[in-house]
């Protein structure tokens, strides 16, 4: 046999040919039970999944019909074909509408019944296909290539090359805003099962007490508020990945939970005694230090050597030599032109919110700029002014405590070359020089020095803050520079 064998439950109260059917599929290579009557296959249909099942339409005590109607109405996971000595096209429609998905009339050859068998098979798999999409459809986000070419991107590159085509657990460690769920993802764009789903979940997002039912899925009725049942996130990654965001948030309660899938792909839904099987290949990601976590008892240590097997550690973008230029590069839109004293200033800034906080300052100065050119000005203070030397005041050279006066020049002139000067403190007595020059005129200022009117607006309200914090794009908060 060369296609992969259906798990099958054989329902039918007449003895031989239930037999004879069930020991032919087993020969076959099929994983097949068979029962005599519909409450058997029922109490055994709470404990355990099936492909197929085969059920005989009339048998003492409930038919097979009642069968297929409560299977309807628990919502058990099974296609359904029905078998009758005496089919009439009534009962072949009314076992069609209660979602058998084939009849057949006995007897039945049994090349035949394993033919309908896997069509039906294949139904099975086409819905849980179906589902898995749809699921997966609304959270997925697109693949964001990995940027940079440091030496330490580089290393994490060759490392998902690697990691890839195995089957094993990946933990994926580092700083928030990495990039650890690209990371994931490029992984899973690059495994055997690139094809199947890619499912997150974010520990730290969700309530406690909702993660078991979100992971593993509930039965209806288990708590206040499960209304229906509901496949967990294994469920519907099954045959693909999932990423589990945040693993060092997953609460104490549940950490034997995922210890159990990660050894055998065994689970169960909230409030359901059945134990399912999934095949999934779990990518965890944290920025605590999970061995810390171990040390300190709020891990469990089994379940990390299990999610340990290969580990990925980010290097935060501060230590990513040359890759600030290359991440300005690709998120800057084309249209734009960031001058060299914020791609500077972008450079010598640390980060501590990595490459997520550099996309959202480069969003927020592409707003902020006059036409398309992006300077110091359209970068938030902090960012500006990280490790700007106050010039000579703070000179290495001279003893502590030796009190030093930078002269105030009159000229912009007089400051050039002289390197203790800022370039906001050229900027200012230039913007001032022109603007008297102007005699207060705003609008001619701006114009002799080829900047828009809003921004000498912005860089008076600067200056202006040295003396005075306050802020804003009135005119009369201006004044007082003049
Ligand atoms: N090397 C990279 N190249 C391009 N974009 C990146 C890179 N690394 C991260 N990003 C982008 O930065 C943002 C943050 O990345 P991501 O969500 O993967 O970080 P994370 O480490 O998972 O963060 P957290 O720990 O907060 O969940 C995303 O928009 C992502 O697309």
């Amino acid at each position: 046999m060369t296609e992969t064998p259906i798990k099958l439950l054989l329902v039918d109260d007449e003895e031989d040919s239930r037999r004879s059917s069930a020991k032919w599929m087993t020969r076959k290579g099929h994983d097949v039970t068979d029962v005599s009557n519909a409450a058997d296959a029922l109490s055994l249909l709470e404990r355990e999944s099936f492909d197929v099942g085969i059920f005989d339409m009339n048998m003492p005590g409930m038919s097979g019909l009642e069968l297929l109607q409560r299977i309807h109405q628990d919502k058990i996971d099974i296609e359904v074909i029905m078998l009758t000595g005496q089919g009439t096209v009534e009962t072949a429609v009314s076992a069609m509408k209660m979602g058998a998905c084939d009849f057949l009339s006995k007897p039945c050859a049994l090349g035949d019944l394993e033919h309908h068998c896997f069509r039906a098979r294949e139904r099975h798999e086409l819905k849980k296909e179906n589902k898995q999409l749809k699921a997966v459809i609304s959270r997925v986000r697109p693949a964001a290539k990995l940027i940079g070419e440091s030496q330490s991107l580089l290393d994490v590159s060759n490392l998902i090359r690697k990691v890839a085509p195995t089957t094993k657990p990946v933990l994926i460690q580092g700083e928030s805003g990495t990039g650890k769920e690209v990371v994931a993802q490029a992984i899973q764009q690059a495994s055997r099962v690139a094809d199947k789903p890619f499912v997150t979940v974010n520990c730290a997002a969700l309530p406690e007490n909702l993660v078991e039912s979100e992971l593993f899925g509930h039965q209806k009725g288990s708590f206040t508020g499960a209304t229906a049942e509901k496949p967990g996130l294994f469920e519907i990654a099954d045959g693909g990945t999932l990423f589990i965001d945040e693993i060092g948030e997953l609460p104490p309660s549940l950490q034997p939970k995922l210890l159990r899938v990660l050894e055998d792909g065994s689970l169960r839904r909230v409030g359901c005694h059945r134990q399912r099987k999934v095949k999934v290949r779990i990518i965890a990601a944290t920025n605590r230090d999970l061995q810390t976590e171990v040390d300190n008892g709020n891990f469990r240590e089994d379940l990390f050597y299990r999610i340990n097997v290969l580990s990925i550690t980010l290097p935060p973008l501060r230590e990513r030599e040359g890759d600030i230029d290359r991440l300005i590069d690709h998120f800057l839109p084309r249209s734009y032109h960031i001058d060299d004293a914020a791609r500077e200033a972008l450079n010598a800034y640390p980060w501590p919110g990595n490459i997520r906080q550099l996309i959202n300052v480069i969003e927020r100065a592409t707003i902020l700029a006059d036409e398309f050119d992006i300077t110091p000005d359209d970068l938030p203070a902090e960012i500006v002014d990280y490790g700007q030397v106050p010039s000579k005041t703070t000179s290495e050279a001279l003893p502590v405590g030796t009190p030093v006066v930078v002269p105030e020049p009159s000229h912009p002139r007089d400051m050039l070359g002289d390197t203790q000067y800022k370039l906001d403190d050229i900027a200012r007595v230039h913007v001032l020089e022109v603007l008297e020059k102007e005699k207060g005129n705003k609008a001619g200022a701006a114009r002799k020095l080829g900047i828009h009117r809003r921004k000498l607006y912005r860089l008076l309200d600067r200056f202006n803050g040295k003396a005075d914090t306050e802020s804003s794009d009135d005119e009369s908060a201006c004044e007082s520079v003049l």
